[in-house]
């Protein structure tokens, strides 16, 4: 799968998940994704392995570890052959057999517990390393990732699925998880066992050892075949997961839950629901089973091998046992089988594992794809700070900005077309207009939450993509149309703005935005828990927290987005008062539907159909009797 620079085609279709829509019907784009295998991503081991370099000193402990394990484990069934030939039944020298010779035997029982004891302890020691390292990568992992989707734009938020992100996050990279913990004490140590006991078996009789392997080829070429499928189907499992992970989120948040519920839609969530996990649970099924009838196989094969070693031992034993070889005893053939039986369990292993890896390569496809991600927006080789910029801190100018958002469809004209103005600082801008001219782009385009595709936007005298972005962040202060609030205390939501503020600087931001007394009417006061997105407040209270938020970071300059229209007309008065004092001194770009809030400001833009079709300040543009004098005449009626 190819992807375009902001984000794949599936993340862009809210990750195209099997299943249906909203509205019930078969999304075509859903199905055809349905039938997409995981994304290619070119050097995919390379990189898997690149993540572990940081623990390479673990890692080399690990193999050493794993590698005396699985020597002390080849050890027994070599003393196997000692104490049956040269303890239990020796020979007399002339063909007899002798006594057992016990000084020998209690000697080499004892080294066999010794060997089991030490074993056990190394293998500790290795799954301590092991887990630490494995974990260790995967929360590596999972927090480069987080990092990766902050850094996208927000474009890339709006298009795509919050559930599906998450899913990323969680079900894939926990998906990993299991093989980034063992494989590399699985591979190295089976790996070793089977390399040793294939040693000790050629050592013992190279005639059975070619017996026993002669269709090793054929069940390695079978297993690749095996995980190609699981591949195939991993892949859509995870696709599943993540519709299933989308539609909790979507229906169990409190905006989704009030919706279905005004709706009446329970019956119909439950089941979007109910028909998702369908889905999951027969992949789920096909991947749990894909494989069964191959290992089944497998099993039987190995274990038929001691019968057939044992028949042809019969034969060559009847040929004289002499015919190119050594010489077949019973403890031979009893270490040799032992070695063979013991063999199984690495060897079923070392499949197990290949068929995790190559069914892994489904998730670590999907990782890497987000991963691979470019953010649209980010800071230039030589970007400077915004406080270094040669103009003055709180400038703020649009030169001819076209803008045009990403999914939007070619043919439709463009958000914005040929927006300009400049703001001093300390001026105050607002914009008026319909809904859906374009203000509140207007607006984001100023903090580079949007990139201009024509023109450009000149902070402090500077294009912002000479500039951090971080540092134009840091100069603004923006009150969105939609007040989020973490699930956290007013206290702990306010200071996100500022960490270190004191309970003082809450309390003046809080008087400022007219909502001190309203918090300390609560019970609780400032520790008072707002609930998920701030559900526990009022509309117009959130509002004021938000404000009181903005005001507590002091920025340079102030983008607000009909930050007083859910509040009463008084206190819209008072909270007015509050922004009129906070934007002393400020660039404020203001967008606004009421009028009568931005009658005093420096400037107001009309702004219809992406452009700005009338400049000036509230008397010249009544004098104009245009579009502005329209509005007012309407707002007025
Ligand atoms: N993320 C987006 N992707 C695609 N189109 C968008 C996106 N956000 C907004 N638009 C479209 O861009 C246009 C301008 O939207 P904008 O929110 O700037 O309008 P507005 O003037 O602030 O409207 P309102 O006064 O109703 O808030 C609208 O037609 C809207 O549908």
């Amino acid at each position: 799968m190819s992807h375009p620079p902001t984000g794949s085609r599936r993340a862009a279709t809210g990750g195209g998940m099997p299943g249906r829509g909203l509205t019930g019907r078969a999304d075509p784009d859903v199905l055809r994704a349905e039938n997409a295998a995981a994304p290619h991503v070119p050097d995919l081991w390379k990189r898997v392995g690149a993540m572990f370099i940081p623990y390479r000193k673990h890692i080399a402990l690990t193999v050493v570890l794993v590698l005396a394990t699985s020597a002390a484990s080849v050890v027994p069934p070599l003393l196997v052959q000692r104490i049956f030939d040269g303890a239990l039944f020796p020979t007399d020298g002339a063909g007899g057999t002798a006594p057992p010779h016990l000084s020998l035997l209690t000697g080499l029982v004892s080294l066999m517990i010794g060997i089991f004891v030490a074993s056990a302890g190394l293998s500790v020691w290795q799954t301590w390393v092991t887990s630490n390292v494995g974990n260790r990568v995967t929360g590596d992992l999972r927090v480069t990732l987080f990092d990766k989707l902050q850094r996208m734009e927000l474009a890339f938020f709006t298009r795509t699925k919050t559930g599906v992100i998450q899913s990323r996050l969680q079900n894939d990279v926990g998906g990993v998880a299991g093989v980034l913990t063992t494989f590399v004490s699985s591979i190295v140590g089976n790996t070793a066992t089977v390399i040793a006991s294939l040693v000790a078996m050629i050592v013992l009789d190279w005639r059975l050892t070619l017996l026993a392997v002669v269709l090793m080829p054929a069940l390695v070429v079978a297993q690749r075949r095996v995980g190609l499928v699981r591949q195939r189907i991993a892949a859509k499992t995870q696709e599943s997961l993540s519709e299933m992970t989308s539609i909790t989120q979507e229906t169990l948040s409190v905006s989704g839950i009030l919706l279905s519920k005004v709706y009446n839609r329970r019956g119909f969530e439950s089941e979007r629901y109910a028909g998702e996990n369908r889905t999951l649970i027969r992949l789920q099924i096909q991947l749990a089973m894909s494989g069964q009838w191959f290992f089944g196989m497998v099993t039987v094969i190995m274990s038929s091998v001691p019968a057939i070693i044992y028949l042809a031992s019969g034969l060559l034993l009847a040929r004289g046992g002499e015919a190119g070889g050594g010489v077949i005893t019973a403890g031979t053939i009893v270490a040799f089988t032992t070695i063979q039986a013991r063999l199984l369990f690495p060897l079923m292993s070392l499949m197990r594992v290949a068929l995790e890896v190559q069914t892994s390569r489904a998730l670590f496809a999907r990782i890497f794809e987000y991963l691979d991600l470019t953010p649209a927006i980010s800071d230039a080789p030589d970007a400077r700070d915004a406080s270094d910029a040669p103009g003055p801190v709180g400038a703020i100018e649009f030169r001819d900005v076209t803008f045009r958002y990403p999914d939007a469809s070619e043919d439709a004209r463009a958000t914005l077309d040929g927006i300009s103005f400049a703001a001093k600082p300390g001026e105050t801008h607002a914009f008026v207009g319909p809904s859906g001219a374009g203000k509140t782009t207007i607006v984001y385009l100023a903090a580079r939450l949007h990139e201009a595709s024509g023109g450009s936007v000149v902070f402090a005298g500077t294009d912002v993509r000479e500039l951090t972005q971080d540092s134009v962040v840091e100069q603004v202060g923006v009150v969105t149309q939609e007040t989020y609030l973490f699930h956290a205390t007013i206290a702990e939501n306010l200071r996100y703005a500022r960490p270190d503020a004191t309970d003082e600087d809450l309390v003046a931001a809080c008087r400022a935005a007219n909502i001190h007394d309203t918090i300390e009417s609560f019970e609780h006061g400032y520790d008072t828990a707002v609930g998920e997105r701030g559900y526990r407040l009022s509309g117009g209270e959130k509002q004021r927290i938000a404000i009181a938020r903005v005001l507590l970071k002091d920025p340079p300059i102030l983008l607000l987005d009909e930050a007083t229209s859910a509040l009463d007309t008084l206190s819209e008065r008072v909270v007015q008062e509050a922004l009129d004092n906070a934007s002393r001194g400020r660039t404020t770009l203001v967008v606004a539907h009421r009028l009568s809030t931005v009658v005093d400001a420096d400037v107001i833009h009309v702004v219809a159909a992406g452009r700005i079709v009338e400049s000036g300040t509230h008397a010249e543009l009544m004098a104009l009797a245009g579009r502005y004098a329209e509005l007012a005449a309407g707002q007025a009626r």
